[in-house]
């Protein structure tokens, strides 16, 4: 009997409908070798879903999400929806919302140098070598999920302790939501080199403070062997271009995991390189760590590989094919192997006909499977 799979696909905003049909041409491909055979379900978010239906997340987009084995997502927003009127729908809402619908409390963005791209990084060569790390981003709680608000001062009277406008975020953690964050991590780590690096701001929030103690409460308890250290956000962000190749594994909250992934993945060359996997207890979702990239979008150039690593997370976390997993991997790294490279990937180096589009470098990959 042969296995089928449906994946629903949200393809969103900007580069996400070209970057996805090239994750989906390498997932068929990978399909066709080992027999199994994937049926999408195509869904709408973001900024293409207000446009339809007034909601960045629609209810038939949560449905189809929930019905399937596995959900490819490639990205939202873009200048057509940008509005500062708190009145008005975002496409970033979709995102958020299909987190929370999901449960997908665990962002894992490795972050990985594929030799050849050394030269690639901003970084110097020997500064990137062997870099191997992988950010373990809580991503249901903390500000992107708090209460917030604005308030306007129409009478001109003054709010909140001065005339003009009024606005708050707020960033709240249980201390549930922080230990099942860092048993993932730590699980993760011992399948790694056994290193944790958590990363907060202790030394200014309350959150931080009650995360350092949870973090370390739970590997006193049962990851004593696993290695701890804490650092600052701030000194983090400066380490992880100084020392990258010293961290295994960093844990850490919401907001400070999306920016350092996004500093982190200008270490493998570009932004268009990082996967990611969004996990819970239930249907998880593989997207890139980048956005929707309004700035190249419709040129057929953007780079597919973290569309097509993040398909190689799907098999190896939910449809349990680590074999293809493993063809993806290593089908993108011959390819790369070979001096192929995407506008953001090349460097000084690489000649004019190896600069390959979209298109042609997801073919590239999935002739390689
Ligand atoms: N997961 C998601 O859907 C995310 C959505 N966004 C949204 O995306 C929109 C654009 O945000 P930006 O700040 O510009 O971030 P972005 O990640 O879309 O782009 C940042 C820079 O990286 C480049 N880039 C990104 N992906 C690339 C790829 N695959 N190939 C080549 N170059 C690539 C872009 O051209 C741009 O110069 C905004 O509306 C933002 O809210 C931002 C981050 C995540
Ligand atoms: C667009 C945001 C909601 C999220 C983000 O930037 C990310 O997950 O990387
Ligand atoms: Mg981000």
């Amino acid at each position: 009997m042969t296995t089928n799979y449906q994946i629903c696909l949200l393809p969103g905003d900007g580069i996400g409908p070209e970057i996805i049909a090239e994750g989906v041409k390498v997932l068929d491909a990978v399909g066709e070798k080992y027999g199994v055979g994937f049926t999408y379900d195509e869904a709408l978010i973001g900024g293409c879903a207000i446009d339809a239906t007034g909601t960045a997340l629609p209810a038939e987009t949560i449905q189809a999400a929930k019905a399937s084995d596995a959900v490819l997502l490639a990205a939202v927003g873009g200048p057509k929806w940008d509005t500062t009127d708190p009145e008005k729908p975002r496409p970033e809402q979709g995102l958020l919302g299909i987190r929370k619908e999901l449960g997908l409390y665990c962002n894992l963005r490795p972050v990985q140098i594929f030799d050849v791209l050394a030269g690639a990084s901003t970084l110097r060569p020997e500064v990137v070598a062997g870099v191997d790390l992988m950010i373990v981003r809580e991503l249901t709680g903390g500000l992107y999920f708090g209460k917030r608000e604005r308030v306007f001062d129409k009478d001109g009277a003054g709010v909140g302790g001065a005339a003009g406008q009024y606005a708050y975020d707020t960033l709240e953690y249980s201390e549930f939501e922080i230990e099942r964050i860092a048993r993932q991590a730590f699980e993760i780590a011992r399948k790694r080199r056994s290193k944790v690096t958590s990363v907060d701001k202790a030394n200014v929030l309350e959150t931080s403070r009650m995360w350092r103690e949870v973090v370390h409460r739970i590997h006193d308890a049962d990851y004593a062997d696993v290695e701890l250290e804490d650092l600052l956000v701030d000194n983090t962000a400066m380490q992880l271009i100084n020392r990258p190749a010293d961290f295994d594994v960093v844990v850490t909250e919401n907001m400070f995991g999306d920016i350092l992934s996004d500093e982190a993945a200008q270490i493998t060359g570009s932004l268009g390189m990082l996967a990611s996997a969004s996990l819970g207890d239930g249907v998880a979702l593989y997207e890139p760590s980048h956005g929707s990239a309004p700035d190249i979008a419709g040129r057929g150039i953007a780079n597919p590989i973290a569309q097509i690593l993040s398909v190689e997370m799907m098999l190896r976390y939910s449809l349990n094919m680590p074999e293809a997993a493993d063809d993806v991997r290593r089908a993108v790294t011959d390819v790369l192997d070979a001096g192929f490279r995407t506008g953001d990937i090349k460097d000084a180096d690489t000649p004019e006909d190896k600069v390959v589009g979209t298109e042609a470098m997801g073919t590239l990959v999935a002739e390689r499977i």
